[in-house]
């Protein structure tokens, strides 16, 4: 059932605006201009103390905290309470220790100042306080019933913190199936493959890919020129860090994408929710490598056969049958 049917059977006017609000704007990642406000301050001077390492030895930045706290903030605002629900990838444990009190401290400036430089909204200055329960409000288990955001406030850290490829990825899920996705790609390239603007558009980089269940991918530049196009999956391949190579597929950079975790590694969903939709609805498939869709609705990670598999229809069976020799042979 598509979201705004949904809203109508529960005819909330409250509701139905804020989430055509966010259908039309989350195509947009709430805020677009205020999350980017925040990344771009922190890349521009990212510090050594900037930047921490988890408890699995995966890094994570001031630029991971503050993005994860403004969606957060963002969507609390735009929506009745009985729609907000967000699983996210970050929480607040690291951060309340007392070797991160400068960190929690440079966090919470971040995001008071871009708030205040955005202007968009009321807001009585965040406390410490505040931003830890923000970061927090991202607990939500997910699963099969009921509305669920999904976000990654930034995916691809290692690439963030080189300078390379990251993405801000936000899904939304109902009853365990992803309707909308939004793929913000900072450092991604304009496409250079059959543009006519071809030469003007390749020092620039900023592309956001927005997909709603049924109404296809679209791809525009985070500089605000209008969407241009919508895709298809079709040409050749590229490496880089994040999500940012589902939308690369997505707008036919690449043909294949195969990704292969070590045995044990529990795959989480905000690491493919975006990204899956935004292949999918441009005509790409995504799939286990027992070539099983993806099943968002058992919690915060996905029960994968081995791996991933992101490619059109028409090479799907080939490489599942290329994929699948491989694994025999290996076992
Ligand atoms: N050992 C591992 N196997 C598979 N994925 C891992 C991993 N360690 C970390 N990851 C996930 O891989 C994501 C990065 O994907 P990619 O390799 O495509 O850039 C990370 O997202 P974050 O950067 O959001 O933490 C993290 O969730
Ligand atoms: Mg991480
Ligand atoms: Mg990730
Ligand atoms: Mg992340």
């Amino acid at each position: 059932m598509v979201l705004s049917d949904l809203l109508e059977r529960k005819k909330k006017k409250s509701s139905v605006k804020s989430l055509k609000w966010l259908m039309k704007e989350s195509l947009l990642l709430p805020r677009k201009q205020l999350l980017l406000l925040l990344i771009f301050t922190v890349q521009k001077s990212l510090l050594l103390s900037d930047v921490q390492s988890k408890s699995d030895k995966t890094p994570v930045t001031v630029a991971d905290y503050g993005s994860q706290a403004l969606v957060s903030f963002v969507l609390k605002r735009e929506l009745p309470s009985e729609f907000f629900s967000l699983v996210a990838e970050e929480d607040s444990v690291d951060l309340r220790k007392d070797e991160s009190q400068e960190m929690l401290k440079r966090i919470t400036t971040l995001v008071n100042d871009t708030l205040s430089s955005d202007g968009r909204y009321d807001f009585s200055p965040l406390s410490e306080d505040d931003v830890l329960n923000a970061i927090d409000s991202g607990k939500s288990e997910g699963g099969s019933h009921g509305q669920h955001w999904v976000l990654d406030p930034i995916d691809g850290t290692k690439g963030f913190v080189r300078g390379d490829q990251y993405a801000i990825a936000l899904a939304l899920l109902d009853e365990g199936n992803v309707m909308l996705g939004v793929l913000a790609c900072p450092n991604l390239p304009l496409p250079t493959t059959g543009q006519s603007h071809q030469h003007s558009l390749q020092s620039q980089v900023g592309c956001l890919f927005s997909a709603r269940v049924g109404a296809g991918t679209y791809m525009e530049f985070l500089d605000g020129s209008p969407p241009t196009k919508k895709l298809g999956v079709t040409a050749p391949p590229v490496r880089m860090d994040s999500q940012a190579k589902y939308g690369a597929l997505a707008r036919g950079d690449g043909a294949i994408y195969l990704r292969f975790h070590h045995q044990g590694y529990h795959v989480k969903i905000w690491d493919h929710a975006a990204g899956c939709i935004v292949v999918t609805e441009a005509g790409g498939v995504v799939t286990d490598a027992a070539g099983n869709p993806l099943d968002f609705s058992i919690g915060k990670h996905l029960d994968l056969e081995k791996g991933i598999i992101v490619t059109s229809k028409k090479l799907m069976p080939l490489l599942l049958n290329a994929v699948q020799e491989v694994l025999k042979e290996q076992s």
